[in-house]
């Protein structure tokens, strides 16, 4: 098993235990009661010419720890001031050492859309983003079949969130463009190999129609990868270890910008 097939596999069982504790039916009914709308997580990525979505992040399967100081609130109310278009936060316990709080949190005190990055395998994990303030959920095309990846989309759209729709190749653009995505991503990393490569977004842009938010995720550290994939239309870029290592955020963010948008 590759690592994300093992992610998956692991992530069914923290769900099918969680589900025990307080069952689908319960899980609906409390995303149902959260009747307070996030932001739009697409109309966000829209407002620039390129826009930022920043992910706070503990550690990674790739580099283990990243930030052993890690004031989640201060860092996304941070990339909030930066001008980021959306967070992403990270609720996988096991190798991203996310948490569920730290979602609910974040999401209750920025005012701008919040992606919950974590494998989805269940669309109990769908109302649970609901629930938690989320505005946006990830499905990876990699551990989801064409039947999951639109039943999915769907779910997420009726709960009022976005999907952003993750693909790696040729074939998982297809898959996405037929599952009616509304955002796609493109991982620059390969998530069985951790081999990272900017190239993949510019490859696989020309398959997006313009319509969809195209964003470009991971392994993004330069003013130089930026203007790259802006020149080739990207949208938006998800960035993580790079802003998690930086002491100056802002700064940061203002040195990848350079002169875009
Ligand atoms: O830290 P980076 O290299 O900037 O990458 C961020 C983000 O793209 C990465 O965390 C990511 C992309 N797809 C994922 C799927 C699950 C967990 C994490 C990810």
């Amino acid at each position: 098993m590759n690592i994300l097939e093992q992610i998956a596999e692991r992530t069914k069982e923290r769900i099918q235990k969680k589900k025990m504790i307080f069952s689908l039916a319960e899980q609906r009914k409390a995303a149902e009661e959260n009747s307070r709308l996030a932001p739009s997580f697409a109309e966000a990525l829209r407002q620039s010419e390129l826009s930022f979505i920043c992910e706070v992040k503990k550690a990674s399967p790739s580099k283990g720890v990243i930030a052993e100081e890690f004031p989640y609130l201060d860092i996304a109310a941070e990339y909030e001031q930066a001008g980021a278009a959306a967070i992403s936060c990270l609720t996988e316990p096991y190798w991203f050492q996310g948490r569920d709080r730290y979602l609910r949190e974040i999401a209750s005190q920025v005012g701008i859309p919040v992606l919950r990055k974590d494998f989805t395998v269940d669309e109990y994990m769908i109302y649970e983003a609901k629930e938690m303030g989320a505005a946006a959920v990830l499905l990876i095309c990699g551990i989801l079949d064409d039947g999951q990846l639109k039943a999915y989309g769907q779910l997420t759209q009726e709960l009022g969130m976005a999907a952003l729709v993750e693909a790696h190749s040729e074939r998982e653009v297809e898959r996405a463009l037929r599952a009616k995505a509304q955002v796609i991503g493109v991982n620059n990393r390969d998530l069985r190999t951790f081999q990272v490569d900017v190239g993949n977004s510019i490859r696989l842009r020309k398959m997006v129609p313009k319509e969809i938010p195209f964003v470009s995720e991971s392994g993004i550290r330069t003013s130089q990868d930026m203007r790259v994939l802006y020149e080739n239309g990207t949208d938006a870029v998800l960035i993580g270890e790079t802003l998690m290592r930086a002491p100056d955020k802002k700064a940061m963010l203002r040195e990848l910008r350079g002169k875009i948008g």
